[in-house]
């Protein structure tokens, strides 16, 4: 039997065009196959020639169009698949099905099956880290399996994606007794949340209807602060009008400077979010605007690149948790949805369990889970620090509720206490996370207690924004300014007089209390 040829990384791969009707199971582009033949001698890549100087990488990307017969339309969320009685271009602006229900967007599975699990393997990791558009962004390196018809002439991007899985060594070892977590850093991203994963695709897909000339003048959401700084950012760069709808008082002042700062129409509300989720669909289907929100199935299939990269990164080994906070319950359903693909196309052969962790003042999804998932009954959102998920009836509960049960998944919740203890914790270590991260810290911690996680467990926790975002939580909770909260591990700073004396003495007594030596 001939052996499979050997792989190498070239940015050239992108612009491969994939062969129709390919029947081996290995197959390889000719571009990206080895030149040397010798096992013990790495294979040698040809030398990328530089692009013309008058020539930018759009344009160097028009010239290496791929063809391919892969395709994507929206078919009514959880439907039998093989029934093909409703269906619709993603090119028709539509976001519910004819019976009110949720959409997803289904992929022509056999036409992306005709490739075996080791060629999407090498496909996608041969993208990693370059800069050929678009595949340099870590959605768009997926782009088959995200939004496959699409020019990507159309595609609005920031290269985003390709975040840190950040191995939280200490955290792990000294808090939790673990070895082998991990914190995924989607918040280190352009805006500052993974909301810009799915934004890409939706803005993009809004590009190319505008060029279509459909009827699309804006595109708008409502939003706890970071669909809105993702959206006016990715609107802002294509020339799009952005409007974003925020309860007023409710999202903090580093999210709400984003959508301003980026020139998008701002509307604060006298509501709370669930209020502007309602607000905004009505207003949708008035006007001509696009909506934004995670209720349009689009944006999922960008966040769900945050599920195959995580297998990408440990070199498609399956970890065995992954923890993701929820609010209006779109990512938990993505990052099923990006695993199980990468399971039905042989890219791996499991998926992790699924942990969904809310704040406790926010929490409909607990409750309905610890119902044992009887009637759903939405609540009245109290505040949270963790204020993106400060949501009381989440659209995509179905959806949340089919990835959990699938995934064998668990519901955890964390007090404000409890979620800001885990946030000051995980910041010691040398973290600064935010404080939904906090919220699925301490899932994971209560999970651990219970034994349910055990101590070899390889963990994810998905950190969903930059906790840059949240200082203000942060220094009410270092100054113990927060009523009925101990501030267990508050880290003010000394006042000290401006004297040697003075501060030398603060200072031994610092360092004694560090190090008995120094007694
Ligand atoms: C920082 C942050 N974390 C978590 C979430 C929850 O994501 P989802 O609404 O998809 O459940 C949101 C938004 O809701 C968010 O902005
Ligand atoms: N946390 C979100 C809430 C809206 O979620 P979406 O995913 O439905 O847009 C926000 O930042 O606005």
């Amino acid at each position: 039997m001939a052996a499979a040829p050997p792989v190498f990384r070239s940015s050239f791969l992108s612009s491969q065009p994939l062969p129709h009707n390919h029947s081996s199971t290995t197959y390889i582009p000719t571009s990206i196959r080895a030149t040397a033949t010798s096992p013990d001698q790495p294979p040698a890549a040809p030398l990328k020639h530089r692009r013309p100087a008058d020539e930018n990488i759009r344009d160097e990307a028009r010239r290496h169009t791929s063809s391919h017969n892969f395709s994507a339309k929206y078919v009514p969320f959880n439907a039998d698949p093989t029934s093909t009685a409703e269906s619709y271009s993603l090119d028709e602006i539509v976001y519910r099905s004819r019976s009110g229900g949720l959409l997803d967007v289904q992929h022509d599975m056999d036409a992306l099956k005709k490739f075996d699990g080791e060629y999407w393997r090498s496909l996608f990791d041969s993208r990693v880290g370059k800069t050929t558009w678009p595949y340099g962004s870590g959605v768009w390196s997926k782009k088959e399996w995200v939004l496959p018809e699409i020019n990507s002439d159309d595609i609005v991007s920031a290269f985003e994606g390709n975040s840190n899985l950040f191995w939280a060594e200490r955290y792990g070892k000294q808090f939790l007794g673990m070895n082998d977590l991990w914190v995924k850093h989607c918040g280190i991203s352009h805006t500052g949340s993974f909301k810009d994963l799915g934004m890409t695709v939706l803005v993009s897909q809004v590009n190319r209807l505008r060029k279509m000339n459909k009827p699309v003048v804006g595109v708008g959401c409502a939003s706890t602060g970071d669909t809105s700084a993702a959206l006016s950012a990715y609107c802002a760069s294509a020339g799009i009008p952005s409007i974003v709808f925020l309860p007023a008082n409710k999202i903090s002042m580093a999210q709400l400077v984003q959508p301003i700062a980026n020139g998008a129409f701002v509307l604060s509300i006298d509501t709370d979010f669930d209020g502007c989720m309602h607000l905004i669909r009505e207003v949708t289907a008035e006007l001509p605007i696009y909506l934004a929100n995670s209720l349009n199935s689009l944006r999922l299939e960008g966040q769900k690149t945050a599920a195959i990269e995580i297998l990408q990164q440990f070199d498609w080994q399956v970890p065995d948790w992954v923890i993701v906070p929820g609010g209006n319950l779109g990512n938990i359903y993505a990052f099923y949805k990006g695993f199980h693909m990468c399971k039905e196309l042989g890219l791996v052969d499991r998926i992790p369990r699924l942990v969904c962790a809310q704040a406790a003042n926010a929490n409909p999804l607990y409750l309905h889970y610890k119902s044992g998932w009887k009637d759903f009954q939405a609540v009245k959102a109290g505040t949270t620090f963790a204020s993106a998920i400060q949501i009381g009836d989440p659209v995509s509960i179905d959806r949340a509720v089919y990835a959990l049960k699938k995934s064998n998944g668990i519901v955890e919740e964390a007090t404000e206490e409890e979620l800001m203890d885990a946030t000051a914790q995980a910041d010691s270590t040398g973290m600064f996370i935010c404080p939904h991260t906090g919220v699925a810290l301490t899932a994971l911690i209560k999970l651990r207690k219970s034994g349910i996680i055990g101590p070899t467990d390889r963990t994810v926790v998905v950190s969903t924004a930059h906790g840059l975002k949240f200082t203000q939580s942060k220094i009410d909770y270092h100054s113990k300014e927060i009523k009925d909260m101990e501030c267990r591990y508050a880290n003010p700073p000394v006042q000290v007089k401006a004297d040697f004396g003075s501060v030398m003495d603060v200072l031994k007594k610092y360092l004694l209390s560090k190090d008995t030596k120094l007694h």
